[in-house]
C-alpha cells in the first residue's frame, strides 16, 4: 500500500511521535527515514552526550562527600564510560526503534523523502529505487538539524569533527580544541576534560550567550579550574591539519592553536535542502517557518497549498531540544486527526492543539558541572521582548538541603517576576544536580500562577526546592 492518511518525513523522537500520535488517534501512518530510526537525538546527541558526561558527574558527587570520597580510590576509566556510550547509543543500530515502530502500527520506508506534489511523498531507497506516497490528509516534515559549520577557510577539508564524530568518537584525543560556545562545545568541553583531554575552548560569543551571565560565569569558572583553557572573544581565521595529523587553528589575534582533533560546534542549519521544497514554492535550506498549529507557512504567513504540509521539531527552528520537539508532535498529531475527523480544532494559547509553551516556557538543562537549568525568559531576554521584570536572586549554597547534599555547595538561582501580572516568567538555577528543580518552575510559569498563591506551595524541608521559599521571601512575601 502506498497510501497512508499521514506521511512523516523523518524518524527522529518527533517524526516517531507524531505518527504514534495519529495512529493513536485512528489514523494510518508512515514514516521515511533515510539514516536511523531514532534520529540524531538517540545517536549523536542527546542520550550518548549524556552517557559521556554521567560517570564523571556521579564521581565529582561522590568527592564532594568526604566519608563516600575515601571509598573512591580510583581514577575515571574512559573505555569503561565509552563502551557505556555505545549501550546508550544502541550500538548505533536502530532495531529497538523499529520494533517500537511496528508494535505501534506504525509503517517504516526507507530511504530519502521528497516532497514531489500535492501531499506526496517521493522515498528514494539506498539501491536508487523509488516509490510514491500518497497522504490522504497531511505530510509532517520532522527531519530535524545537522551541524553548520562556519566559512572559516580550511574547515572542511581539515577533518574536523561534528557532533558525530565526538560522540561516535573510539579514543579520547590528548588535545580537542572546540570552536562555538554554545550548549554542544560547553557539554563536550565538560566530558572530554573528565576523560582526560587537554582541551582549549574557542568560544567567540562567550560561553553559553543566552543564559544569564552568573550561570554562564559559574560554569566557566570550573571548566578553568578543571584545567580548560576557556578563550572568550577568539575568533577562527583559517584550520589547517597537518602531515602528522596535528590541527592548527590561525585566531584573529595572531595566535594559532593546535590539536590533535578539533570539534566544530557552532550551530545547527535544518535539514531541508534536498526536500523538493521548491515544489511549493518555498526555498531549499531554508527553517521551515509555521503557523500556529505548525502547517508549513508562505512569506505571507498562509499555509501553503492549503494546509496539507506541517513541519515539527527542530527543522521550524522553534526550539531546538528534544522534549519540546516531542511535545509539538503531540500537538500536530492530535490536530490532524482533528482535522481529518471534523473535530473542533483548539488553536486559541494553551489549546491541546497549540504548543504555545514554545514561546513562554522552554525548561532546558545543560549538562556542565555545575549543571545549568532555565525555563522562560532571561533579564535579557524579557527586556527584549519589552516586559517589565523584577529579577530575585538567592545563594543556593544558603539552602540547607544544599548543603547537606553536597560540602561545599557553591550555586545560585534567580526568578523573574512579571511586574504587571506578578507572575513567573522566568527561571534559572546553577549548581550540581540542579536539573531536578526545574519542573516546579516550568509548572508555575505555564499555569500562570500568581506569586501570592506560591507561596502555598511548601518546599519539603531540607530539600534542595527550599530555594523557591527563599526565592519568594526575598520577593517581599
Ligand atoms: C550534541 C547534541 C546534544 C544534544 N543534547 C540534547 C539534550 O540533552 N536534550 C535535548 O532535549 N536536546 C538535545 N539536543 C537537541 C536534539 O538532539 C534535537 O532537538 C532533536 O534531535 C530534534 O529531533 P528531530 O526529530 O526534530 O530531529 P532529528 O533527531 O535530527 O531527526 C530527524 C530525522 O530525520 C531524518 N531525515 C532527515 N531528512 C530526511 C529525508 N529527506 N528523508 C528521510 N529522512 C530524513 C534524519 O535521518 C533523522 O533521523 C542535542 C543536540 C546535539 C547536537
Ligand atoms: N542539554 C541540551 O538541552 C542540549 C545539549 C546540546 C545541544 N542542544 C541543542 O542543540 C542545538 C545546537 O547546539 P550548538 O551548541 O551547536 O549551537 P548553539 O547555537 O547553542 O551555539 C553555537 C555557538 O557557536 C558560536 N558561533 C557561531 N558561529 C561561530 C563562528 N563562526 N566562530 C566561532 N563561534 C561561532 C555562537 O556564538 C554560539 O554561541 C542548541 O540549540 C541546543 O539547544 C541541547
Amino acid at each position: 500500500m502506498s497510501e497512508y492518511d499521514v506521511v512523516v518525513i523523518g524518524a527522529g523522537p518527533v517524526g516517531e511521535n507524531v505518527a504514534d500520535r495519529v495512529v493513536q488517534g485512528g489514523l494510518t501512518a508512515a514514516v521515511v527515514e533515510s539514516e536511523l530510526v531514532g534520529g540524531e537525538c538517540s545517536y549523536w546527541a542527546c542520550m550518548p552526550t549524556k552517557a559521556l558526561l554521567r560517570d564523571a558527574a556521579a564521581l565529582r558527587a561522590v568527592r564532594r562527600l568526604p566519608a563516600a570520597a575515601a571509598a573512591v580510590t580510583g581514577e575515571l576509566d574512559p573505555a569503561a564510560v565509552l563502551a557505556r556510550r555505545d549501550r546508550f547509543a544502541s550500538g548505533w543500530q536502530d532495531d529497538g526503534q523499529v520494533s517500537w515502530l511496528e508494535q505501534a502500527g506504525i509503517t517504516l520506508v526507507r530511504g530519502h523523502g521528497r516532497i514531489a506534489g500535492r501531499r506526496e511523498v517521493a522515498v528514494t531507497a539506498a539501491d536508487g529505487s523509488t516509490v510514491t506516497l500518497t497522504a490522504r490528509h497531511a505530510v509532517v516534515v520532522a527531519t530535524g538539524s545537522s551541524p553548520a559549520l562556519p566559512p572559516v577557510p580550511g574547515l572542511s577539508d581539515a577533518a574536523v569533527w561534528t557532533n558525530r564524530e565526538a560522540v561516535s568518537t573510539d579514543h579520547v584525543p590528548a588535545r580537542l580544541a572546540i570552536i562555538g560556545g554554545g550548549v554542544v562545545g560547553t557539554e563536550m568541553a565538560t566530558a572530554f576534560n573528565a576523560l582526560g583531554s587537554d582541551i582549549t575552548f574557542l568560544a567567540r560569543d562567550g560561553v553559553l550567550p543566552t543564559v544569564e551571565p552568573y550561570a554562564s560565569a559559574a560554569v566557566v569558572a570550573a571548566l578553568e579550574e578543571a584545567g580548560v583553557r576557556v578563550m572568550i572573544g577568539a575568533t577562527p581565521t583559517a584550520v589547517t591539519r597537518d602531515r602528522s595529523g596535528s590541527v592548527h587553528i590561525a585566531l584573529a589575534d595572531g595566535e594559532t592553536v593546535v590539536a590533535d582533533e578539533v570539534l566544530v560546534a557552532t550551530g545547527r542549519r535544518p535539514n531541508s535542502d534536498d526536500l523538493g521544497m521548491e515544489v511549493l514554492g518555498l526555498t531549499p535550506g531554508a527553517w521551515l517557518p509555521v503557523d500556529d498549529t505548525l502547517r508549513v507557512v508562505d512569506a505571507d504567513g498562509r499555509p501553503v497549498d492549503g494546509g496539507w504540509l506541517y513541519a515539527a521539531g527542530d527543522v521550524n527552528r522553534r526550539a531546538l531540544v528534544t522534549h519540546q520537539g516531542k511535545y509539538q508532535a503531540r500537538a500536530v498529531g492530535d490536530v490532524i486527526v482533528a482535522r481529518a475527523t471534523g473535530a473542533a480544532v483548539e488553536d486559541a494559547p494553551w489549546g491541546r492543539h497549540t504548543p504555545t509553551a514554545d514561546s513562554r516556557a522552554v525548561p532546558q538543562v545543560v549538562f556542565t558541572d555545575p549543571e545549568i537549568a532555565s525555563v522562560g525568559h532571561t533579564v535579557a531576554s524579557a527586556a527584549a521582548a519589552g516586559l517589565a521584570v523584577r529579577a530575585v536572586e538567592y545563594d543556593l549554597g544558603a539552602v540547607a538541603g544544599a548543603a547537606l547534599h553536597a560540602d561545599g555547595y557553591t550555586g545560585r538561582a534567580s526568578m523573574l517576576v512579571d511586574e504587571d501580572t506578578d507572575r513567573l516568567v522566568g527561571f534559572t538555577a546553577v549548581g550540581p544536580d540542579v536539573g531536578e528543580l526545574l519542573h516546579a518552575a516550568t509548572i508555575a510559569i505555564t499555569a500562570e500562577v500568581p506569586l501570592d498563591r506560591l507561596w502555598h506551595a511548601v518546599p519539603a524541608y531540607p530539600t534542595v526546592s527550599e530555594i523557591w521559599l527563599r526565592l519568594l521571601e526575598t520577593a517581599g512575601r
